[in-house]
């Protein structure tokens, strides 16, 4: 089932950004003129039939009160750490502002250590660039006619924001494919580095009305679990491997081939949760 769940998962995620006649000629809905509906629908049934019960169960657990604490949510980041394996130089200055803002051996990063991390959000920032999640944004119809960078958008049009495209412009990022975390720290300043990005020059968040709506949330979630990625553990490449594979697969912006990395415990064995 959980296989069945992840490939439904992508196809849903596949077809997000496909453009379908129904949308443009709601009389064909359901005649699935080009085939999209019946994937869609078949993805969707089967994501049901497996998060529904854990959500339902979840649901039950709050409402009885066996359930006090929040859990998981994310993973992702895993891409950021790759890029810190391949450069080691630049996994050590994270680290060292890890250890130099919290103290080795003390206790694990914490929130309120977030405002003097400012390195691991610059790395933090440069994945958001060099890797975004999804290809696009969320679809906007334009409601009026209107002009946005210089070009024309007519009333009704769709308009789609390429994620990849803005982060890897060259007229924009000096070296664009370079992981180059130092791009977003300003020389001699102490000013704080911030996850979001309102000049649209990649997409972390996004802006405006529509704009994500837990940006502070969202920066905490990301920054605690990098800085304690890279707090609790050493990362390297697999045996017989000088570096991680990043090459993205031919169809989506996910890794080609699964990631490998082999973590070593670097903190007292009394700080790891559970010890
Ligand atoms: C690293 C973490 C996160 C990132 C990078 C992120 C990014 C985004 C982006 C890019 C959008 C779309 C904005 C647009 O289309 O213009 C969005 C929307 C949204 N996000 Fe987040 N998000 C994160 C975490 C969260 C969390 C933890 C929550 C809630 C607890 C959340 C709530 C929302 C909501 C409600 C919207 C829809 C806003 C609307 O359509 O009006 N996000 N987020």
């Amino acid at each position: 089932m959980e296989v069945l769940h992840v490939d439904a998962v992508f196809a849903a995620l596949d077809y997000l950004h496909w453009s379908c006649l129904s949308d443009y000629f709601p009389c064909l809905r359901g005649w699935d003129v080009d085939g999209k509906e019946k994937v869609i629908k078949a993805a969707d049934e089967t994501i049901k039939r497996y998060q529904n019960p854990i959500i339902e169960e979840r649901i039950r657990q709050w409402r009885s009160g066996e359930r006090k604490e929040m859990e998981d949510l994310v993973d992702v980041f895993i891409t950021l750490k790759d890029e810190l394996i391949n450069q080691p130089d630049l996994m050590a200055k994270a680290t060292n502002e890890i250890d130099k803002v919290v103290g080795k051996d003390k206790r694990l990063v914490q929130e309120s250590d977030i405002e003097r991390l400012n390195y691991v959000k610059a790395c933090a920032r440069e994945a958001f660039r060099l890797h975004p999640l999804a290809p696009f944004n969320a679809p906007r119809v334009a409601t009026q006619d209107t002009i946005v960078g210089g070009y024309f958008i007519p009333k009704c049009s769709h308009a789609l924001l390429s994620r990849y495209g803005l982060g890897r412009n060259p007229k924009v990022w000096v070296d664009p494919l370079k992981f180059d975390p130092e791009r977003h720290l300003r020389d001699g300043s102490d000013v704080e580095v911030a996850l979001t990005e309102h000049d649209l020059r990649f997409i972390s968040f996004s802006t405006g009305r529509r704009g994500c709506l837990a940006t502070v949330l969202g920066t905490c979630m990301t920054t605690i679990l990098l800085a304690r990625l890279l707090q609790c553990f050493a990362w390297t490449p697999p045996e017989n491997a000088k570096t991680v594979d990043l090459a993205e697969a031919e169809d989506h912006l996910s890794l080609a081939t699964p990631l490998m990395a082999l973590p070593r415990m670097r903190l007292a064995p009394h700080l790891y949760p559970g010890n």
